[in-house]
């Protein structure tokens, strides 16, 4: 049968301990999912998936690292004998001008490098592991197999100033959204991504308060910042909807970011 609802399946989200991985989490546990949370090993990742019961197991994972995706992936298979959805929400930002004139600083360039690593390389990682797990799925009556969503930002169409770095790794998420979608067709496994606008998460919050009140003015409506489980509604979607595939979808109160 083609999936209606998260009843029964079982994913794994990275970024899982915190913000919007952590209310993808959540919602999954909720609506009967059985979730492999994967998060740095310093993250509260172990805290949250303890606290959701033995339904969320906490698999400690640098997403660059081969070894620690395809451990979490071992967990997923022995603990719960199947893969159906991966999410990519870990990530990292930098706020940082391409050249500090008042400092006569340029971008330090392994910072640019780290958050392209973490946030473009990173999600491709998991994607070209995941994905074989959960091509080891029966097809449904659809064909289907399983589905891949990732996480872009607005930041990749309306990059601000000092987001050369972050806007650049989030452009290229939606650069491969649709080649990677074409390359999984024929298994029957979809790949969307979603670009969130500005969401109340610890990541936001990083931002110097400034700039942080002057976004938060901009958004035309809803005139609020974003709720997480708003986000993992748009993750659900996603799943439920098989005919959503390749697309990049925005969630962020119609907010287009000026300079
Ligand atoms: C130092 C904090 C480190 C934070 C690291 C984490 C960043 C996380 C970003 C990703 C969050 C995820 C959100 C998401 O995906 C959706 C979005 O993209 S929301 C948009 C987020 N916006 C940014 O990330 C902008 C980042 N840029 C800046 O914070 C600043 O541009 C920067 C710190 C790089 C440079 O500021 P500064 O050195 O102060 O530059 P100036 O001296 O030229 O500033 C002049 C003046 O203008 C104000 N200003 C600077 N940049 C901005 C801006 N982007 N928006 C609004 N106002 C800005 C600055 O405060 C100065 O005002 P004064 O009145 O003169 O103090
Ligand atoms: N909060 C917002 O307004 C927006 C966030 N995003 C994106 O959404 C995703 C989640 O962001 P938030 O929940 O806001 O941030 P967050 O900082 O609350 O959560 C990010 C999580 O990713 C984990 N992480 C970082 N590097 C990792 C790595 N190498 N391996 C594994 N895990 C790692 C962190 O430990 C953290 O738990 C990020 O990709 C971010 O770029 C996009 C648009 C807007």
């Amino acid at each position: 049968m083609p999936i209606r609802n998260l009843k029964g399946l079982v994913g794994l989200v990275t970024g899982g301990a915190s913000g919007l991985g952590k209310a993808t989490v959540e919602r999954f546990v909720r609506q009967g999912a059985r979730v492999i949370l994967c998060d740095l090993e310093k993250s509260a990742g172990k805290d949250v998936a303890d606290n959701l019961g033995d339904n969320c197991i906490f698999s400690p994972t640098n997403v660059t690292s081969e070894a620690d995706v395809k451990k979490a992936l071992e967990i997923a298979k022995d603990k719960f004998g199947k893969l159906d959805v991966a999410v990519n929400c870990a990530g990292i930002g930098i706020a940082f001008k391409t050249y500090n004139f008042n400092k006569k600083l340029p971008h330090n360039l392994e910072d640019f490098a780290e958050v392209i690593t973490v946030n473009t390389v990173g999600s491709f990682n998991v994607i070209r592991l995941a994905v074989g797990l959960i091509g080891e799925n029966e097809p449904d009556a659809d064909g289907q197999r399983g589905v891949v969503i990732n996480t872009s930002s607005v930041a990749a169409f309306e990059g601000q100033m000092g987001q050369a770095a972050y806007s650049a790794s989030k452009g290229a998420i939606v650069g491969m959204t649709l080649p990677i979608a074409r390359d999984l067709a024929n298994q029957g496994i979809r790949c969307c991504t979603i670009a969130p606008g500005l969401f109340n998460t610890p990541l936001l919050a990083s931002l110097p308060e400034k700039v942080q009140t002057y976004l938060a003015s901009t958004i035309p409506f809803p005139k609020r910042l974003g709720d997480p489980d708003e986000y993992a509604h748009m993750v659900q979607t996603i799943v439920e909807n098989p005919y959503l595939n390749g697309e990049v979808i925005r969630v962020d109160g119609s907010i287009r970011m000026m300079a």
